[in-house]
């Protein structure tokens, strides 16, 4: 989707949790210009206030109290399991905004029920919005207005690339996708260096090798208009080495597993929905 630019001079961004996620889209928040004073962090861990605190100059507390009444817009970025508890501390303070969620599973009918708003916008974000290149699925209740759903893409442009969903139930799949996606790729590359080094390359050549080749072949996938099936092909020489390999993987089942792998992934999302969502 093409970037939106409106005025986001009367934005006040709080989030709630200032862990992995909340960095990342801070972050990019910042280097897209919107002022430090316009973003505050609710983070209880001494440490990581302090490491918020030094890398972007922000406001940081310990715990929700009035001054959350300023956000326009609410990032939850806790975690599944602590999401009922923050947001019994925070809801008090955040009736008139907008809330954006990143967590996993928790349904936007339970967070609506938790923050007494259906004001409410899920996301699902991965790790490489930290330098810019996510990739975010978006889904919004039907009382959030267009101008919330601007907001919302505002704030996360700044991190990559971004979607809509018209159902929610996607977002599980999402989840398994491109969320939990960055770490499959971490996982590959890791087989791959540790292949290539039992062969005689050294670590650094193989990891070389081995990122410069997903980068390669992730880029040649976004460019090309033929499907990743003809790219493959053109690699797969007949009776050559990548036939060899891919033999082997087939005979293994190793595409059956890996989708399978996903799906387990899809169900834990859906399950976390209603293990951290119960009323
Ligand atoms: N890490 C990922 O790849 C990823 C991708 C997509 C979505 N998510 C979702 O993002 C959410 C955050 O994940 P993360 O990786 O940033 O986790 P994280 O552990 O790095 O950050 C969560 C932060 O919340 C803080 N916290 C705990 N209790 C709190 C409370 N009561 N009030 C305020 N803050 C509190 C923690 O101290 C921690 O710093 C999760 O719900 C996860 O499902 C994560
Ligand atoms: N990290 C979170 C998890 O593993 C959600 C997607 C990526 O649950």
């Amino acid at each position: 989707m093409t970037p939106q630019t409106t005025d986001s001079s009367n934005q006040h961004i709080a989030f709630i949790g200032g862990g992995n996620m909340a960095s990342a889209i801070i972050g990019g928040l910042l280097k897209r210009g919107l002022p430090a004073s316009q973003i505050q962090v609710v983070e209880p861990f001494a440490e990581q206030r302090a490491r918020l605190a030094q890398q972007f100059q922000i406001e940081v507390s310990e715990t929700a109290g009035a001054s959350l009444a300023r956000a326009t817009l609410a990032v939850w970025a806790v975690k599944p399991q602590t999401f009922r508890q923050a947001a019994e501390q925070s809801r008090a303070h955040t009736q008139a905004a907008l809330h954006l969620s990143v967590a996993a599973g928790i349904r936007s009918s339970t967070i609506a029920g938790w923050l007494g708003t259906e004001r409410v916008v899920r996301a699902m974000p991965n790790t490489p919005a930290l330098i810019g290149q996510g990739m975010t699925a978006l889904f919004a209740r039907p009382a959030a207005s267009a101008a919330d759903r601007l907001a919302v893409e505002r704030v996360v442009q700044t991190t990559g690339q971004y979607l809509w969903l018209d159902e929610e139930a996607q977002l599980d799949a999402v989840t398994a996708l491109s969320g939990s996606g960055p770490a499959y790729v971490f996982y590959f590359i890791e087989a791959m260096i540790e292949a290539g080094t039992d062969m005689g390359l050294s670590r650094e050549q193989a990891q070389q090798l081995a990122v410069g080749t997903f980068a390669g072949a992730s880029a040649l996938a976004h460019e090309a208009t033929e499907p990743p099936e003809v790219l493959r092909a053109r690699v797969t020489s007949k009776g050559g080495t990548t036939y060899a390999a891919l033999t082997s993987m087939e005979q293994d089942g190793i595409k059956e597993k890996f989708m399978q792998a996903m799906h387990a992934a899809r169900q834990r999302a859906s399950e976390m929905g209603d293990e951290f969502g119960a009323a």
